[in-house]
């Protein structure tokens, strides 16, 4: 077994971290901060650089400009990084190789046994699969090999591509379940994922990034309240509902043919457009959405309007 003190999450610091390849801008001056002993969020849509993120903590691309360091140093300069960070990011699979034999091939190299490999397959549910060849398994199969792979070494940080690709509804429930508990232990946990939805209930903290760049960096708890519930209000003369909602003190913006009004309920705003002689077409509530706030978040990050929101 590694030593103890390997099992110690240690934070990760990304600053000013910037890649292009070729034309293509992939990662943008992005700085935020994972912590240890929490569930991190790395969330972007398709293409947004978080595999290219994730590859330059491992040392797999080079920045051309910034840093990535975990406990302060980059991933390379550990005396001994497998040991310390847990990555699924290059998780290859030999199709002809049992789950067994493929962690039995890596445990040399991290230094530890075949009673580690057997604990691990026990952790994430392969102890029956054991003997079966990888070239058989299902998606949801590869994607917890590639967990035990990460967890073999017993690491501090555990870096997560898309680990909930392909898991089944009660697979999610397992992995966010399996994940609290590596954080609980004092791990630090970062899972990347392109849709919120997914990580919703296993995360404690949020990155997002659009582009390359960052958007919004928070807890969930301070996302979820970004996500506040409000009014969605049309007529022919915007502007008047608007200066009518505005005169209560209620926050007003104007979404293409609609209005967000934010601070009372659909009755209340319905009474002051009549009050201010105003036809109204549309009144309604709008309960909280995470994703439409993520995707929100997404769209002005795109259109490169989001630094109010940054809060790393
Ligand atoms: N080795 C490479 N050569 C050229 N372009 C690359 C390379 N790696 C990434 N890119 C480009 O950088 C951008 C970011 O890609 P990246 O894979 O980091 O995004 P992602 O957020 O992980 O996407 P996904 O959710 O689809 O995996 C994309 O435009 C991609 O085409």
């Amino acid at each position: 077994m590694p030593a103890t003190q390997s099992r110690t999450g240690m934070s990760i610091e990304f600053r000013g971290l910037t890649k292009s390849f070729g034309g293509v801008q992939a990662v943008q001056d992005l700085s935020f901060d994972v912590a240890p002993g929490r569930v991190t969020g790395f969330l972007g849509p398709n293409g947004s650089g978080k595999t290219t993120t994730l590859r330059m903590l491992l040392g797999l691309v080079t920045p051309d400009a910034g840093t990535a360091l975990v406990g302060g140093r980059a991933y390379a300069d550990h005396p001994h990084p497998g040991r310390v960070v847990g990555a699924s990011l290059e998780a290859s699979f030999h199709p002809g190789r049992t789950a067994r034999a493929h962690l039995r091939t890596l445990s040399p190299h991290v230094g530890v046994g075949d009673a580690r490999v057997d604990e691990v397959l026990a952790q994430v549910g392969l102890s029956a699969a054991a003997e079966r060849k990888v070239g058989g398994f299902s998606l949801g199969m590869r994607q917890r090999l590639a967990l035990a792979t990460t967890l073999l070494a017993d690491p501090g940080v555990l870096v997560l591509d898309e680990p909930a690709n392909g898991l089944d509804p009660a697979g999610i429930i397992w992995l966010r379940d399996l994940l609290r508990f590596l954080a609980s232990e004092g791990r630090t946990v970062l899972v990347s994922s392109h849709v919120l939805a997914e990580v919703q209930a296993t995360v404690d903290d949020v990155v997002v990034i659009a582009e390359g760049r960052l958007v919004h960096a928070s807890s969930l708890a301070e996302m979820v309240h970004l996500a506040d519930s409000h009014v969605r209000l049309a007529g022919p003369d915007l502007a008047a509902l608007a200066s009518a909602a505005q005169q209560h003190g209620w926050s007003v913006d104007r979404h293409g043919d609609h209005l967000r009004v934010r601070g009372a309920r659909a009755a209340e705003v319905g009474s002051a457009a009549f009050a201010a002689g105003q036809v109204v077409h549309e009144l309604t509530d709008v309960g909280a959405n995470l994703e439409e706030t993520f995707l929100e978040l997404v769209a002005r990050g795109a259109a490169g309007t989001a630094g109010a929101e940054v809060a790393a």
